[in-house]
């Protein structure tokens, strides 16, 4: 802190946020100047804003709607998964994931194997990436999509309606299986790589599970490469000044098969239950696992991905870090409704598609309209 760049830094951002606030309606220069910080929603903070950017701040017509929405007290679904070798454990374990996933979509794990010295390392290296000096952040501030590592403020900010209060880190091993140590920011990297390895193994884990709770025997999600494609974002949610007119991030479903998420202490997390929205409450040392759309499409509707969010907090930051389990992008396998879960009675409700074709479609909708529509038969 203190270099006489980070204060150069500091009066480029109090001049932009001074225009980000101006009473026009030049959304997309105001969008531009936020997006040519490259300092994201931290270097506002830095910059010592009080009240919020006019491009954070929702439109009314969306914040009448979502105070209709009610808020529900259920408890979302806890699995632990100790003792998985075991016949009996895993017949436990199999049916609470085929309730929880047939029922809420959502669930944590605890007891996964992962230590949790693994995990809060992964936290502490993703805040510390956020939270080092902006020009070494610069770097990485990328939004093309194709790079493995990058940094960016809200990967939808041109398309939203209202820009979300966070930043994300995203390593994507999407288009390729290995991650070389030094493509990974210094600040985070044995953390990283540590974390990747383990969430990966528990994806596998988890996908033999889920094929189990399927029902179905040999054509497992495992060997339909389900687990492949993996994308990590690690997500840095400043304290907001003011939480109730933006979000952390917008209700969306995940374009993945499965997500695996590390969320800290501070909490926000929302997913939609009977309509109402239901808070995923932090558990040290608990993961969150939920399902995503094409695990919605291959279960052909037996599984739900289902609606969530992340509300804005006066205290923070908040860090969690998402991997999207994407399937095989590349080379490029073909998915659908899986053939043992159609028959006559239950027909095949989505058509063939690859992920490319499905990740495309995804990015070129606003990211709170559901994607599934499109492959619909
Ligand atoms: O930060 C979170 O807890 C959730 C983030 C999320 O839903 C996403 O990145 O898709
Ligand atoms: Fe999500």
């Amino acid at each position: 802190m203190g270099s006489l760049d980070q204060r150069m830094d500091k009066s480029i951002a109090k001049e932009i946020t001074t225009q980000l606030g101006a009473d026009n309606d030049d959304r997309l220069e105001h969008l531009k100047a936020f997006d040519d910080t490259k300092a994201g929603v931290k270097g506002l903070i830095d910059a010592g804003i009080t009240s919020l950017p006019k491009i954070f701040i929702r439109p009314v017509d969306e914040l009448v709607e979502e105070s209709n929405i009610g808020r529900s007290q259920a408890q979302v679904p806890v699995i632990d998964l100790s003792g998985i070798q075991s016949d009996d454990q895993r017949k436990r374990i199999v049916s609470e994931l085929r309730r929880a996933s047939e029922e809420w979509g959502f669930f944590q794990v605890v007891n996964h194997g992962i230590p949790e010295s693994v995990l809060n390392g992964m936290i502490d290296g993703i805040c510390k990436f956020h939270e080092q000096d902006t020009e070494l952040k610069k770097e990485y501030y990328s939004r093309d999509q194709l790079r493995k590592v990058r940094y960016e403020s809200n990967i939808d900010l041109y398309h939203s309606r209202a820009a979300n209060w966070r930043d994300s880190l995203t390593i994507s091993l999407v288009a390729c299986n290995e991650l070389e140590p030094d493509e990974l920011p210094q600040v985070c990297r044995g953390t990283a790589i540590d974390y990747v390895n383990h969430v990966t193994k528990l994806g596998g884990t988890l996908f033999d599970l889920l094929s189990e709770a399927l029902g179905m025997k040999l054509d497992n999600l495992r060997a339909m490469e389900c687990g492949r494609g993996r994308t990590f974002v690690g997500h840095y949610y400043p304290a907001c000044p003011e939480p109730d007119l933006t979000l952390g991030t917008n209700r969306h479903t995940d374009a993945a098969f499965l997500t695996i998420l590390l969320q800290d202490h501070i909490g926000g997390l929302q997913f939609l239950h009977d309509d109402q929205w239901t808070d995923v409450p932090p558990i040290p040392g608990g993961l969150v696992a939920s399902i995503a759309d094409l695990l919605q499409i291959v279960s052909n509707d037996k599984f739900k991905s289902v609606e969530h969010r992340v509300i804005a907090n006066r205290t923070g930051p908040r860090i969690s870090v998402p991997c999207f389990f994407a399937g095989a992008v590349v080379p490029a396998k073909i998915y659908g409704p899986v053939k043992e879960l159609i028959s006559e009675k239950s027909p095949a409700l989505y058509r063939e598609f690859t992920v490319r074709e499905f990740l495309d479609h995804f990015m070129s909708k606003p990211i709170d309209k559901s994607g599934l529509d499109h492959f619909k038969i």
